[in-house]
């Protein structure tokens, strides 16, 4: 059925989108200056993303959109959208080189979906990179010959074999993993090499389209000064690099992936014994509930094994999940009781020890749970 409409209403449309046809040209001149922002970037070497650059021109332009009777999360979200498409521009046109006496890139695993992205990213560098699969292990010693630097990301549960099986690798060659748990990789490199080691952990999934913004956890092994060359070219990529030691951050991982996966299969495990409607759950879904089924969701849209081997490797997943039944299990009780009381002190219990995080944390959330909404079309 079409919508209502009158000969008023479509004057005024026509010179919306006039307005609109302006904005388009306005973005054509954005994008093309920041084609030549990523060019001059390219040639210097410089990061992608430049966060206090971004800091003032935010400030700026909130404020002169407050001049002007605009809102400022307005011009903000539309500027933070469209440096996403900065990031991407930027990244198409490649990275300086940072290391251009190296040797080859070998990344055993770089037919997968990471090392595929780092096997990209290397590329756009102008290094000559090389894979090594599961099926081709028979070149490993030629391809290893000159290398380099060896990244290493293969599942979880075969990284300590495969370093293992490596063959020697030359003196200087730097050693790298990928893995998302950094103790035992870690271990196994510093014992299959002699030379320069390092633990690196990408926060992110394979399917970011830039590096900008991205969080990329550094553990150190051996011979930093051999490969700070390296953080250096992750920083240009965009990335920003977090430092820790390989037991504070399989600790961190315990909840931040292990349980988060583990918590996340339970609820739609539960969802499926329940035979829930989830057609229906849409229909009665508050923005929020959307959100979370589709945190759920998507869990189930990937790869089981990745997900299995992520919570079965953390030593520590069987420990947290039962503590996590215990917790569940206390709240429990507090409903059969009908102990409303003790839910709520329970509540500003744990809302204190938030702290300031529970602002915060609800106002990232209202502007995801708008953008969110934005995008619905049903
Ligand atoms: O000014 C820069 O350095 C840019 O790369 C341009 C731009 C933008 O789109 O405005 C994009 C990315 C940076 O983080 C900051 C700003």
């Amino acid at each position: 059925m079409a919508e209502p409409s009158s000969a008023a209403l479509n004057q005024l449309r026509d010179k919306i989108d006039q307005a609109d046809k302006e904005l388009l040209e306005v973005l054509r001149r954005r994008l093309d200056l920041v084609a030549e922002v990523g060019t001059i970037k390219h040639a210097e070497g410089l990061p992608i993303y430049a966060p206090k650059r971004e800091a003032n021109m935010l400030a700026k332009r909130r404020a002169e959109a407050e001049s002007m009777g605009i809102s400022p999360q307005l011009i903000e979200d539309l500027l933070r959208r469209m440096m996403r498409e900065s990031y991407v521009s930027e990244k198409d046109v490649g990275f300086k080189r940072i290391n251009p006496e190296l040797g080859s890139v070998v990344v055993i695993g770089g037919g997968g979906k990471l090392g595929g992205l780092f096997v990209h990213l290397f590329q756009l560098s102008g290094y000559d990179v090389h894979i090594i699969e599961q099926h081709d292990w028979d070149n490993a010693p030629a391809l290893l010959a000159d290398a380099g630097i060896v990244v290493v990301s293969v599942p979880i549960d075969v990284t300590e074999q495969v370093i293992a099986q490596l063959p020697p690798l030359p003196k200087e060659c730097l050693l790298v993993d990928l893995t998302s748990i950094k103790q035992a990789p870690l271990a196994a490199m510093l014992k299959a090499h002699s030379g320069p080691v390092l633990g690196l952990h990408p926060m992110f999934g394979p399917d970011v389209s830039s590096l900008a913004k991205q969080v990329v956890v550094v553990c150190h092994g051996r011979g930093q000064e051999k490969y700070q060359w390296l953080l250096d070219q992750i920083t240009i990529w965009g990335a920003r690099l977090h430092e820790a030691a390989a037991t504070e951050h399989d600790q961190a991982m315990q909840l931040v992936q292990a349980m988060r996966h583990f918590t996340a299969f339970v609820y739609g495990m539960h969802l499926k014994r329940e035979h829930a409607d989830i057609e229906q759950l849409l229909q009665f879904s508050s923005p929020i509930y959307r959100l979370e089924l589709a945190m759920v969701g998507r869990l189930f849209a990937q790869d089981a094994s990745l997900y299995a081997d992520i919570i079965f490797s953390q030593p520590d997943s069987l420990v947290r999940a039962r503590h996590y039944l215990d917790r569940y299990q206390q709240a429990l009780e507090l409903l059969e009781s009908g102990d409303k009381q003790g839910f709520n002190k329970t509540f500003a219990d744990v809302a204190d020890w938030f702290g300031d995080f529970a602002q915060q944390f609800q106002h990232e959330s209202a502007n995801m749970l708008m953008m969110a909404n934005d995008s619905r079309s049903n």
